[in-house]
């Protein structure tokens, strides 16, 4: 690792939970081309006059409820991240977000500054999955910023690993403690993605979602598809852990807006799970490997309520990888591949 650095890229948060904070990240996420795909002044029409005021002081107070002492649980947690790769690795390791601080040039420059004569630097998306909306974007965005401000040094770039053996066995080993108590059911449950974006990522333009239970039929498309890639993860990691296929099942949660979104949609599958008999549930949340608002909030808190006052009894979600030992060597491991 002679003149290399490492930066892990995650998506970012809001500087604090002000509303104006969390107004100019919702504003910077969502004026994203790839996250809302319309053209720029409609999205900038829907995002500055309808999302972003009416979301801001809602997703502000979902924020307090999950913000920690040192400050947002996904920043904390990718910087512990970053300390506890640095123990592993004598290459310097930044963070750097997609959205908000810091700034990818931010760990460009501090990687420079700890190793001037810097000849690589590799790039960990904290995302498993290709989607248009989270790997693609944070990848795009560390080159854009690596070609224009002329940096000497290669950039490398992880690919997706949501069946990369290292990674699952660290997602797996994160799980099992879960399994030993009694349970119904484990539900994963990733983030979605409008089913636009996937077909519009179907390189093949015949494949996604037009072939009948395309996710399970061989296509080149796979590359890019996210929905194969979290239903391949999720039955890779259930074979892996030995649970018997009618005790999981995945579905896809934070559908924004009206379109037509991946389904089954989470919090429908959380009302309708205590009817059909399964009353102590797991869930684990495989496309975020920090957790965050999405998990901390959305699941943890909305979907542990929805869940019991649809007649769940029990409910458990299961931590992101966060800082896990097997995690962080599963890093090393793509590192090492990678260079
Ligand atoms: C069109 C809207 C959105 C798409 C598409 C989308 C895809 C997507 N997002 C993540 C990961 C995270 N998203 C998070 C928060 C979040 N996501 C959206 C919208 C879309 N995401 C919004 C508006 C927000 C902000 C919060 C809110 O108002 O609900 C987070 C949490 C960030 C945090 O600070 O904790 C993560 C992580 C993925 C992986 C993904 C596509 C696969
Ligand atoms: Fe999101
Ligand atoms: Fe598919």
């Amino acid at each position: 690792m002679h003149k290399k650095g490492i930066v892990l890229m995650n998506l970012g948060s809001p500087d604090s939970t002000a509303v104006k904070d969390v107004r100019r990240y919702l504003n910077e996420f969502l004026m994203d081309e790839r996250v809302i795909d319309i053209p720029k002044l409609l999205r900038f029409l829907l995002v500055r006059g309808i999302i972003s005021p009416f979301r801001a002081p809602k997703s502000a107070k979902a924020y307090k409820s999950i913000w920690w002492e040192e400050g947002s649980p996904l920043i904390v947690l990718t910087q512990q991240l970053q300390a506890a790769l640095q123990h592993a690795v004598t290459a310097p390791v930044t963070i750097a977000m997609r959205y908000g601080n810091p700034h990818p040039k931010k760990a460009y420059d501090e990687l420079l500054a700890k190793v001037p004569e810097l000849e690589e630097v590799i790039v960990v998306p904290l995302y498993p999955h290709y989607a248009m909306s989270s790997y693609e974007t944070a990848v795009e965005y560390a080159k854009e910023i690596h070609a224009q401000e002329n940096y000497a040094f290669k950039l490398t770039i992880l690919p997706p690993y949501y069946k990369h053996e290292s990674y699952l066995d660290a997602l797996a080993s994160s799980i099992q403690p879960y399994l030993n108590e009694e349970y119904d059911h484990i539900l994963f449950s990733y983030h979605g993605v409008p089913e636009r974006h996937i077909r519009k990522g179907d390189t093949t333009g015949c494949h996604c979602l037009k072939v009948d239970n395309c996710c399970e039929v061989d296509s080149p498309a796979h590359a890019q598809c996210y929905r194969h890639q979290c239903v391949t993860t999720t039955h890779l990691v259930a074979g892996m852990l030995g649970i018997p296929k009618e005790k999981y099942s995945f579905s896809f949660q934070s559908r924004l807006g009206q379109d037509e979104w991946l389904k089954p949609y989470t919090a429908k599958r959380l009302e309708e799970m205590p009817k059909e008999g399964i009353k102590k549930l797991l869930v684990a949340c495989p496309a975020f490997v920090s957790d965050c608002l999405e998990t901390l909030e959305e699941i943890a808190e909305e979907g542990k309520e929805e869940f019991i006052h649809a007649g769940g009894e029990s409910f458990t979600m299961i931590p992101c990888l966060n800082v896990h030992p097997k995690w962080v060597e599963a890093i090393v491991d793509m590192v090492e591949e990678a260079v």
